[in-house]
């Protein structure tokens, strides 16, 4: 049962433990194992997706219809966001090694980046830890002086743009460096409009 940890206002972030049951956790894990590939960042000027020292993890993009457990989580979160499921986009599921982080970065993109043609912005950021992580690897908000330990079940959930629809600056985030173990998150990214993947759209 998801119990609400604390929330901060400024970029409607909350933290709820127990979003998660620990065999979704595993199973996520499992399925994040079988779809590895090396993480990619969507580049601001193409829209396409590129490797980048920024985010050093490996990162799985498994498909829907292929799972249940993805079927039902998304269901949750559009209960959970009150936003329509067909803003997802695909889950992803990350895992970093020892020394792998995601420096400070902004989720939505500038006003000009032609990602925003495939459903608008990125209103709204999940992110589920899945594992205990034995050193580092906590998501850091450094404009809101906040820093969230993954701990496994748990999640939060912010906002990226502000009330005009643009970037919010509040929301700079980043994945801390691994020190030791591995960290294993979900993160789900939320449009503005329902989305539309480029990989599909050509
Ligand atoms: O690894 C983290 O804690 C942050 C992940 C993140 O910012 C993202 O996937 O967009
Ligand atoms: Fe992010």
């Amino acid at each position: 049962m998801a119990q609400k940890l604390f929330h901060c206002d400024r970029i409607d972030l909350t933290c709820w433990a127990g979003l998660l049951s620990p065999p979704d956790c595993a199973a996520l894990i499992q399925i994040g194992r079988a779809h590895l590939q090396d993480a990619t960042v969507t580049d601001e000027d193409s829209g396409e997706a590129v490797s980048h020292p920024q985010r050093v993890s490996q990162m799985a993009w498994p498909k829907r219809e292929q799972y249940p457990l993805l079927q039902r989580m998304a269901a949750g979160i559009a209960q959970l966001t009150g936003v329509s499921l067909d803003c997802q986009e695909p889950l992803q599921i990350l895992r970093y090694l020892p020394g792998g982080e995601y420096r400070p970065h902004f989720d939505a993109f500038a006003t000009d980046s032609p990602a925003l043609r495939c459903g608008g912005n990125r209103q709204w950021t999940l992110i589920f830890y899945l594992n205990p992580v034995e050193g580092g690897g906590e998501t850091c908000f450094p404009e809101l002086g906040l820093t969230v330990v993954p701990l496994p079940g748990s999640g939060i959930v912010f906002r990226n743009l502000n009330a005009a629809g643009v970037r919010e600056p509040l929301a700079l985030h980043a994945g801390n460096p691994v020190t030791q173990g591995e960290k294993w998150i979900a993160t789900q990214w939320i449009r503005e409009r329902a989305y539309v993947d480029p990989r599909a759209a050509g």
